[in-house]
């Protein structure tokens, strides 16, 4: 084992963090955080992801942790609230979590729910934002092409400013936009630029008005900024769902994008029921202040996973790391 890789297993703590409520179908977050020169940093891929996809997650990993993030433009990033597919009931009390935030994510088109359920969603976050909050709205690419414009036109008298990965196909995001042109909803697109063997080619040639750009799953702050720059569009940081001390990285995104027009999905850690500190990257007034974040290492243990989770994310890291020498 190369003495780099063995220096971070040395130091690998990996936490099984609660969610507040469930998102992405998950009740824990499970996460690997570690210490570099820089400081800590995350490596945070979803279980379910194989080692090609998460390699590049241990890259934006190595890149936060051993050099220093690039020159940033702004020392708060403006944040979005992320709404799960819950029950419109359940809207108010997420929302309460989110402090100040003008604008909201709503999730929707997720499995086991229906576009009334959405509706009813929207119009209760419409409701409590008023007319002057911002709603985007995500579907993962959960829809086909007629589900979308269907859901798209039934959904936009809530006034949308986007909707992020309507449809999980390139060639059903470029038919779409040719049919809902008429209700002048732009398309964001996530996983299609995320999920892209190739994120930097991609984003040259996407459809859609606006790009979604992550951190980690991106290979890094530089890497990221250089899809963001290929795109030629707006770009909107969004997380992945990370401890605080990912959700760092993606604040040092948002800092260096020379432009940054929308409010960015990094406030997500008012969805965790518990974090690795006690001064969580939490939105204030609707914003973040752009720091790194260092662990307790009492949370880190009090919310440890167990023997054989540690030892899972070790040997994927192996993986990984064997896997960016090539
Ligand atoms: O963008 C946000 O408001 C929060 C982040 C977010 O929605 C996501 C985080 C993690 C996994 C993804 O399924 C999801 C997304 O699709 O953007
Ligand atoms: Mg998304």
């Amino acid at each position: 084992m190369d003495a780099f890789l063995s220096d971070v297993l040395s130091g690998l703590r990996v936490v099984s963090l609660p969610l507040a409520t469930r998102f992405r179908g998950l009740t824990v977050r499970e996460t690997a955080v570690f210490e570099g020169p820089m400081g800590w940093t995350e490596f945070s891929p979803f279980v379910e992801y194989d080692d090609d996809e998460a390699s590049r997650w241990l890259a934006a990993a190595y890149d936060f942790g051993w050099t220093a993030a690039p020159p940033g433009v702004r020392e708060r990033i403006m944040v979005n609230a992320t709404m799960p597919a819950v029950a419109a009931a359940q809207v108010p009390e997420i929302l309460a979590r989110f402090s100040g935030c003008r604008t909201v994510k709503v999730k929707v088109a997720e499995p086991g729910t229906t576009l009334a359920d959405d509706v009813a969603r929207v119009a209760e976050v419409r409701r409590m934002l008023g007319a002057e909050g911002r709603i985007r709205i995500d579907a993962n690419g959960a829809w086909n092409v007629d589900e979308a414009e269907h859901a798209i036109r039934e959904l936009s008298v809530f006034d949308l400013e986007y909707v992020e990965q309507p449809c999980a196909h390139t060639a059903e995001l470029q038919e779409l936009e040719g049919r809902i042109d008429y209700l002048d909803v732009p398309i964001a697109v996530d996983e299609g630029l995320r999920k892209a063997l190739d994120p930097l080619g991609a984003a040259r040639e996407l459809p859609g008005r606006v790009v979604i750009v992550k951190a980690a799953p991106l290979g890094g702050i530089r890497s990221a900024l250089a899809i963001a720059t290929a795109s030629g569009r707006p770009a909107v940081v969004s997380s992945a769902l990370e401890s605080s001390i990912g959700l760092s990285m993606g604040l040092h995104l948002a800092a260096a994008l020379p432009e940054l027009d929308y409010d960015c999905g990094l406030g997500t850690a008012a969805l965790l029921a518990a974090d690795v500190t006690d001064d969580p990257l939490l939105p204030e007034n609707g914003a973040i202040e752009v720091r790194r974040v260092a662990p307790r290492p009492a949370l880190l243990d009090a919310f440890a996973a167990d023997a054989e989770r540690t030892s899972w994310w070790r040997e994927r890291i192996t993986r990984c790391h064997a896997l960016l020498q090539r």
